[in-house]
């Protein structure tokens, strides 16, 4: 059995293709390439997910019906794959934040928080039971800097700085090592809050391009996957 997964993000979509049990790479695209989207020929099923507008779940579903393949839309649910949503209306949860969940227990099989670094920072944290104890919404790294260069007169330019967090000698600098540690500052901080909530360190799950901003030192502190979204998708098939 061939399955296309797609996943709606805020900026970007991504698809990847489940051929039984094996996830392909990922692939990134805007909406626009929606229709130039390359299902392979033996593709019997599409399944999405989508944090995007309808008019991005119309496109996918016209798509669909343009290849002739069965399409579902998956949505975030009170419960399934043993883990329950903390939202008393699931359905208003992020579905990429759930099926990043239901990715991370799947693995984890307890206890677990899972960092999503996008053009929204996100932070859930599931108990040993499978039970969401709720989770952050943030701003991502280009959010930040993106309000800071646009409210501001005189903060121009952003310049990258790579490796260990420094401080900036110059506007450009100081503003990038600046959102850098913001995003730092909420993981660590979701990773102290998890730690006092669940009484025990407990498995880290980092996804979301924005990951790359946090210090190299952090990096093995979790596991990093980039397709984590596509892969609770994947449950669904
Ligand atoms: N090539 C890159 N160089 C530098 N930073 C990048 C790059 N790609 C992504 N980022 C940073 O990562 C952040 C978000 O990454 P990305 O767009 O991959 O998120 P995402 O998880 O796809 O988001 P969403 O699913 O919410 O659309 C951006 O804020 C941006 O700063
Ligand atoms: C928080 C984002 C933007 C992160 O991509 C997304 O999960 C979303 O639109 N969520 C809906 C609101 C919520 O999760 O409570
Ligand atoms: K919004």
């Amino acid at each position: 059995m061939t399955t296309f997964l797609v996943e709606a993000g805020n900026s970007f979509l991504k698809s990847a293709v489940l051929s039984g049990a094996e996830l392909s790479p990922s692939i990134r695209f805007q909406a626009e390439q929606i229709a130039a989207m390359p299902v392979p020929a033996d593709c019997q099923r599409m399944l999405f997910a989508s944090v995007g507008n309808e008019a991005i779940a119309e496109a996918l579903f016209s798509f669909a019906m343009s290849q002739g393949i069965e399409c579902l839309e998956i949505k975030s649910e009170a419960k399934a794959f043993g883990v329950t949503s903390a939202y008393a209306e699931p359905q208003r949860l992020g579905v990429d934040r759930w099926l990043a969940m239901l990715a991370a227990f799947n693995e984890a099989k307890g206890a677990c928080l899972v960092l999503d670094i996008g053009t929204a920072a996100t932070a859930d944290l599931i108990d040993n039971n499978g039970q969401h104890l709720g989770g952050w919404i943030a701003p991502g790294f280009q959010m930040m800097t993106d309000a800071v260069l646009s409210r501001t007169a005189k903060v121009i330019g952003l310049e990258p700085t790579e490796g260990e967090l420094v401080f900036g000698a110059s506007t450009g600098t100081g503003l990038y090592a600046g959102c850098r540690a913001m995003v730092t500052g909420f993981v660590t901080s979701a990773i102290a809050t998890a730690k006092a909530q669940i009484g025990q360190d407990i498995p880290l799950f980092f996804t979301g391009g924005g990951i790359r901003h946090l210090p190299n030192s952090m990096g093995s502190l979790g596991r990093y996957r980039p397709d984590l979204v596509l892969e609770g998708l994947a449950l669904y098939s």
